[in-house]
């Protein structure tokens, strides 16, 4: 589980985060939504320190990552996998060898315990077969599940995923949606990703938290979602056209 509460980040005296606290619970897909410059990057980078926050504190299972030395902060992110947006492989190197890059890079296991991981990882995505191939070689729903098997090398307690569908088609959308779903819920993960994809908000939105001009509007699950009677969130769900037409 993770908790932050009362986050709080300005950026040259404008605040982007207003005094954000939401909860994350483990084994679930915790979707953080919101419209464009609305702080879900920022808050995602104070969640995994890469942007210390004014004010507020984030806990993971009551481990407070900001008061603590840096050797815990290092622990902590060690339990940490993120998929980046777009993906960040590199493309000097190879599938497998980028899998196993955050292996070689912080731990000190054997070649062989390594290539055993790897292998499992990319069997877990479902990417076996291309182990060997360079991410100019593969399509943009494989190089993000190579991103997804790089998030998991490490066994992360914690995974975040920053707009996990951009640039995907939306059958291949709903493929990665599934297989992030599976892997929070087999491993028991606290599973946070950032989206704009609607079917992604319906589809595996265990939690959802809706940000608009640095404030948390609403919280829910997705089966209440399209019930909400917050002006902005509706604004925001109902400037989908398929959205609107199922509501009426
Ligand atoms: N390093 C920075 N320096 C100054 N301003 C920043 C910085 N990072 C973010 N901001 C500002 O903070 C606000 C929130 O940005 P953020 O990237 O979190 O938005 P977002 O909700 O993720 O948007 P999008 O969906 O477009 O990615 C924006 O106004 C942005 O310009």
């Amino acid at each position: 589980m993770i908790e932050v509460s009362n986050i709080v980040k300005a950026f040259s005296g404008k605040e982007v985060l207003k005094g954000i606290s939401a909860t994350f619970q483990k084994g679930q897909t915790n979707l953080i939504i919101g419209g464009s410059g609305t702080g879900k990057s920022v808050l995602l980078k104070c969640m995994i320190g890469l942007a210390r926050p004014d004010q507020g504190n984030v806990l993971y299972d009551g481990r407070d990552f900001y008061n603590s030395d840096k050797d815990t902060q290092q622990a902590l992110r060690r339990e940490m996998g993120v998929l980046f947006q777009g993906g960040a492989l590199f493309d000097s190197k190879t599938v497998e060898e980028n899998v196993r890059f955050p292996l070689d890079m912080l731990t000190d296991q054997s070649a062989q315990e390594k290539q055993d991981r790897v292998a499992f990882c990319l069997q877990r995505v479902g990417l076996e077969a291309a182990a060997k191939r360079m991410p100019s070689e593969i399509s943009g729903g494989m190089k993000k599940r190579v991103g997804i098997a790089r998030a998991i090398v490490m066994n992360p307690i914690y995974l975040f995923c920053d707009e996990p569908n951009s640039g995907l088609d939306p059958l291949t959308s709903v493929k990665i949606d599934e297989l992030i779903k599976e892997i929070t819920e087999e491993y028991q993960i606290t599973t946070i990703i950032i989206t704009h994809d609607m079917n992604s908000v319906l589809e595996i939105g265990d939690n959802i938290t809706f940000l608009y001009q640095g404030n948390k509007l609403w919280e829910g699950e997705s089966k209440d979602i399209t019930r909400t009677n917050v002006p902005e969130l509706r604004e925001f769900l109902f400037s989908n056209k398929l959205l609107r037409e199922m509501q009426n």
